[in-house]
């Protein structure tokens, strides 16, 4: 199958990283997405790959709905500017980094509250520590968090282990906030051991690192907890295949973090996905024009990575 390498720089520093690389595939069924992060490695990026594989390859599953709601999202940012963010394309539920290398407890709060304000009290609030606090330190941050109302903390702390001792000391101290697994579920190997050990209330399932929108589904049913699609920082190609799992799921209860575009500095196509009343649309993408192709060596270090992963023969998706 053709495939083509892009390259796009980031409106905001996010995950430490100011540009965004990867590769998109042409296939009978459309384009796919493969885009795992330069440092990840075989084995973990042959699931990205089977994802890439059935975005191209093969129809999405039946959609139950024409459109699906999506968060904003607050970088580490200050509270000055937050608010901006928290309501940019009429959304009303809104995600919220905290735990910042360099940042301190203060500076969340303040930014959670500014996001609260502006969108009131009808708005939702999630934020989203990416592992970064020890169990007692996320106790700490989220007895000074709670009072904004927060619809759930997403990866709190690191480990499957630390999650569920956490849920066990909010319950001990009457704090009702439900805690998300998120790179607990796709980094971990393992992503039914949150479910087994209680460790979570939210699953976030993403879907080029769980392997394709058809795994997603059948993840989601033997996870049995309520699912948050999200976004890997992917292109429209990328983000179009998150949709279409969102679109499939018997239940959505909560907005997806798939309002990753905003971050981009420019898209794959002349017609990307763009969100309208703090919602996108269910359809297919297919890259145009060439301002955003990566440079001949990148392209190339991804031709290589590429077969890499196809000769080591990994399962697809079916
Ligand atoms: O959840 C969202 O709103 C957007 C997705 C997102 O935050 C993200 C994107 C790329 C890598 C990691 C993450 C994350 O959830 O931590
Ligand atoms: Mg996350």
């Amino acid at each position: 199958m053709r495939s083509v390498a892009y390259q796009v720089n980031l409106t905001t520093r996010f995950r430490g990283i100011t540009s965004r690389t990867g590769l998109l595939l042409q296939g009978p069924a459309g384009w796919g997405e493969w885009s795992p992060f330069p440092e990840y490695e075989r084995p973990e990026i042959d699931a990205w790959w089977a994802a890439a594989v059935e975005s191209a390859t093969l129809p999405w599953p039946t959609p139950v709905r024409d459109s699906v709601p999506v968060n904003s999202i607050v970088p580490a940012v200050s509270a000055e500017v937050a608010g901006r963010y928290a309501t940019a394309g009429g959304c009303r539920t809104a995600k919220v980094k905290v735990a910042e290398r360099g940042q301190t407890l203060a500076d969340d709060v303040a930014r959670v509250e500014a996001v609260r304000d502006a969108l009131g009290p009808s708005g939702r609030v999630r934020v989203d520590a990416n592992g970064a606090w020890s169990v007692s330190e996320a106790l700490t941050a989220i007895r000074q968090l709670a009072r904004f109302e927060l619809e759930y903390v997403e990866q709190p702390c690191a480990g499957v282990d630390e999650l569920a001792e956490l849920r066990v000391a909010l319950a001990r101290a009457g704090l009702d906030v439900a805690i998300a697994a998120d790179e607990s579920i796709r980094r971990s190997g393992d992503p039914e051991r949150v479910a087994r050990l209680q460790a979570a209330d939210v699953a976030v399932l993403k879907v080029q690192p769980l392997g394709g929108v058809r795994r997603c589904l059948q993840l989601a049913e033997r996870l049995g907890l309520p699912v948050v699609v999200s976004s890997a920082l992917e292109s429209s190609v990328g983000i179009a295949a998150g949709v279409a799992l969102a679109a499939a799921l018997p239940e959505l209860p909560y907005a997806c973090g798939l309002n990753t575009l905003a971050l981009l500095q420019q898209d794959v196509t002349s017609d990307p996905l763009v969100v309208s009343e703090g919602r996108l649309a269910v359809r297919r993408v297919a890259p145009d024009g060439e301002a955003w192709q990566a440079p001949p060596q990148t392209d190339l270090w991804w031709r290589q990575r590429r077969a890499t992963v196809e000769a080591a023969g990994g399962e697809v998706a079916g």
